[in-house]
């Protein structure tokens, strides 16, 4: 099995290289692995560049792959149009390393805990079949520009969290550790994001699911059926996040944690929304009112890093964000096949997509199209 070792000097705090010439090349070499190519990654899309010649020179073999460095350059090498079939041992040396601390939640110490899937390779362990969401944004119709598609192995969002990803990347420099996520949440929290949003059903269950609280479990949606299973959900919204194969973005912030806890039969994406109207004590769109929303966000996303507990935050008959009573989910947690978002014309904001990272900006009348999938041609795993 041919094996290509590549490393981004610049992910996360600068250290991949010497990671991987410290401990990466010598575990290999300890156990007798070949490596047939290193490649040191010199500009945003040379990893996708060096996997696709990797393979076009290994015709017919199975593909190893070991990358060294964060979400964005896995992203940029599942989104070459032309791979085969791939095997990934991830070494995470990025920021936020969200597919690596989901396999492989928290650390014991710090080099041990990097060196994980590369010891399952070693080993001969099992390989992790990847979920794909596959993202087409589309202009509209009278604009007669061809359909632009993104692959993520991690998250598709839009609101908050892509506004975060916008702006957290001039942070880099200065902030490279997972604080500038935090400020950069921080200077977005009293935006709402005007638009609506379809949810479609996955194969496996056939209509959309929906977490209910009280009894810790997935039931089905109230406004979908088998007959008619498309749920549709109007804003304004303050967080519309999707992920596949993760159940936390970063070590600590378990956002989608049922992904973990109530794991999933079919290809399906794990949806976290929140929608300011939902709290009793917001009946407008004010200045005023979008402040004080800021304050309960802040709390909601607080407790995803207590081990995902956001997801049983309620609202009592203030609209304060309590943790007991029957009063209305603060969070509507949704597990299904696909979503599609469709921001309201005149909202800048409600425009932007981010796909793992990568950041679009719908033009106006513009849509996005989200479906969980495997790549059955491409057909990516992780030793995990
Ligand atoms: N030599 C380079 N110079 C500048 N940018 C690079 C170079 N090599 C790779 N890149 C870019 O660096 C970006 C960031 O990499 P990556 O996402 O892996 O790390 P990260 O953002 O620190 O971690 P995470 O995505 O887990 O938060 C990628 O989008 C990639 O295109």
């Amino acid at each position: 099995m041919p094996l290509l070792v590549l490393y981004n000097p610049i992910c996360g705090d600068k250290t991949a290289k010497s990671f991987v010439e410290g401990h990466v090349l010598p575990l290999l070499r300890h156990h007798s692995k070949q490596v047939d190519h290193v490649v040191e990654t010199t500009s945003v899309g040379h990893a996708a560049v060096a996997v696709t010649e990797f393979c076009a020179a290994n015709l017919d073999a199975l593909i190893t792959v070991l990358v060294a460095s964060g979400d964005g350059t896995l992203h940029e090498i599942i989104n070459a149009r032309t791979l085969p079939k791939i095997h990934f041992v991830l070494v995470p040396c990025g920021t936020a390393n969200a597919l690596y601390s989901s396999l492989f939640p928290p650390p014991i110490d710090k080099v041990n805990y990097r060196l994980q899937s590369l010891l399952s390779y070693i080993e001969g362990g099992a390989t992790l079949p990847l979920s794909m969401a596959v993202t087409v944004m589309s202009a509209p119709a009278d604009k007669a520009q061809p359909d632009v598609i993104a692959v993520a192995a991690v998250v598709v969002s839009t609101s908050l969290h892509a506004s975060i990803l916008r702006d957290s990347e001039c942070l880099r420099e200065e902030y490279p550790g997972v604080q500038r996520f935090k400020m950069a949440a921080q200077k977005n929290s009293t935006r709402w994001y005007d638009g609506h949003v379809k949810l479609f059903p996955s194969s496996s269950t056939g209509v959309i699911q929906i977490y209910d609280s009280a009894t810790q479990s997935f039931i089905v949606h109230p406004g979908s059926t088998v007959d008619d299973p498309i749920v549709n959900v109007g804003g304004p919204f303050s967080y519309f996040l999707s992920t596949v194969n993760v159940d936390r973005l970063e070590p600590s912030f378990r956002i989608t944690p049922l992904a973990r806890m109530i794991p999933s039969s079919g290809n399906t994406c794990e949806i976290i929304i929140v929608r300011p109207l939902r709290d009793p004590a917001i009946s407008q769109d004010s200045p005023e009112e979008r402040t004080a929303f800021a304050q309960k966000l802040w709390t909601i996303l607080g407790e995803a890093y207590q081990d995902g507990s956001h997801i049983n935050l309620r609202y009592n008959h203030y609209g304060e964000v309590v943790t007991e009573g029957n009063g209305p989910a603060v969070v509507e947690y949704v597990r299904c096949g696909g979503w599609e978002w469709i921001p309201d014309e005149v909202d800048e904001g409600a425009h932007l997509i981010c796909s793992d990272g990568a950041i679009w900006n719908l033009l106006p009348g513009g849509r996005a199209v989200c479906s969980a999938t495997t790549q059955d041609s491409a057909g990516f795993a992780i030793y995990g």
